[in-house]
């Protein structure tokens, strides 16, 4: 699945959140004893589809008010375009799911979103901010430290690979490569034993820049990687990066790399045993079980050993879930309910086991090792380790730079170019850089905030 799809329409779309939610909120009466439906527009297809209905109907059984309606609305891009687009004609869902990307540009929609913080406040709902993990919730707060989304999915990067390969290639089964040149040599081992690719990875931006960066503790940009202000600058054209992305330029031609396109688009190509390492979510653990013949390993995400401070410690990704305004008032009791369901260790732990999602409460993961998960299942905690690995730094924190689909887009463009061969990583680099800094310069200029 690529994420390509609709990205240009995401920042003139939010300018509607700004018009609509201007208008005042409905209060339609819902008869006495009566179930309130709640819409929730979410992304998640295959087996993370299969759980999250799962997870909903849990809840819906749990109790008799309200019922919780999921629907998938094509990928991440795709559902947040339409949950704004939505606006127009006022039939919003009361919660959409949207990536993390995407974060600050939600945040500027101040009228149209309904903070978690002031939901949960508002509706009499128990909620603690503290119990979450300061890496998965320091990624949703505003500068008060105030949580604007429900982390409902946070993933990170890790490493899967084909065990029946490595051992057919004369490689150790029990090894994963944990740096690039351990991993460059294994690739190019199994492309030598008959592998269709070495190696490929999902969601390109995300694993080779933003998590790159944070995993070598290099800013991605300015001001804190933009979490201390809207003029931050991209700094994504440095001397680790441009070599990175030169080194998997060069083992594209010979499919030691092979870019297998944006989003999850890469996935099949693992599972259907082309490919004999994977880097991508730590959630694609449930597609790779469900749909893999052949035994997974897991591994960390690679480094450069000789960058000076790697590995630092990896960033989240995936989803929140954004409370849209101007829905009928009972509704907002329901998702005050729901949220406060979703907290509860028991909830959580099963949902991070199920999917290959962090543990985003201490609880949760406490709970999910007392239950001997971690033992039985090798390489779970991974996702668990590498994002706590070292206190973040203000490179490995996370990043909040404005219209940073658009800049995801135009890294990505970037990236294939130098991967086809079309410009050296330098100049991709530089010119990404370019690109992304006027987007950052347009969003601060449109900004009430600035
Ligand atoms: O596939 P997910 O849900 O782990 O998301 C990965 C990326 O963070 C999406 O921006």
């Amino acid at each position: 699945m690529s994420c390509g799809s609709g990205r240009a329409t995401v920042t003139s779309a939010l300018r509607f959140l700004h018009v609509v939610a201007a208008i005042a909120a409905l209060s339609w009466a819902v008869p006495a004893g009566a179930t309130t439906d709640i819409a929730l527009w979410h992304a998640m297809s295959g087996e993370l589809g299969r759980q999250l209905e799962k997870l909903v109907s849990d809840f819906n059984a749990s109790q008799s008010d309200y019922r919780i309606v999921p629907a998938y609305k094509g990928n991440y891009t795709e559902t947040v375009t339409g949950a704004i687009f939505a606006f127009r004609s006022r039939s919003q869902p009361a919660i959409v799911q949207v990536n993390e990307v995407a974060t600050a540009t939600m945040t500027a929609a101040k009228g149209a979103i309904y903070p978690v913080f002031s939901l949960m406040r508002d509706q009499g709902e128990p909620f603690s901010l503290t119990d979450y993990l300061p890496a998965v919730s320091g990624y949703y707060t505003d500068a008060a430290g105030n949580l604007l989304s429900f982390p409902f999915n946070s993933s990170t990067p890790i490493l899967y690979y084909n065990k029946t390969m490595f051992r057919d290639a004369g490689l150790d089964p029990e090894m994963p490569p944990k740096t690039w040149p351990a991993l460059g040599i294994a690739a190019k081992r199994l492309r030598d034993h008959g592998a269709v690719c070495g190696f490929t990875t999902s969601w390109p931006s995300w694993i080779h820049v933003e998590n790159f960066s944070a995993f070598h503790n290099l800013p991605v940009a300015s001001r804190a990687n933009g979490f201390a202000g809207l003029d931050a600058e991209l700094t994504i054209n440095n001397s680790v990066l441009v070599r990175h992305v030169a080194q998997l330029a060069e083992w594209q031609k010979t499919k030691v790399f092979d870019y297998g396109g944006r989003g999850q688009a890469a996935e099949p190509s693992f599972q259907n045993g082309e490919c004999g390492i994977f880097i991508g979510s730590s959630a694609t653990r449930a597609d790779i079980r469900a749909n893999s013949k052949f035994e997974i390993g897991y591994g960390i995400m690679p480094y450069w050993p000789d960058v000076k401070d790697a590995p630092q410690n990896s960033i989240i990704g995936g989803a929140t879930l954004w409370v849209l305004r101007d829905r009928p008032r009972a509704e907002y009791k329901g998702v005050a309910r729901f949220f406060a369901y979703l907290s509860q260790p028991g909830v959580q732990a099963a949902w991070h086991q199920n999917t290959g999602y962090l543990p985003i409460t201490r609880a949760a993961f406490e709970l999910t090792r007392s239950q001997g998960f971690y033992e039985r299942n090798p390489g779970s905690a991974i996702s668990f380790e590498e994002i706590t690995l070292h206190p973040p730094t203000e490179n490995s924190k996370g990043i909040r730079l404005g219209s940073f689909v658009l800049i995801r887009g135009a890294i990505e463009d970037e990236l294939e170019q130098a991967f086809a061969g079309h410009k050296s990583a330098q100049a991709a680099l530089d010119s990404a850089v370019e690109r992304g800094n006027k987007l950052l310069r347009q969003f601060e200029r449109a900004s009430p905030d600035r």
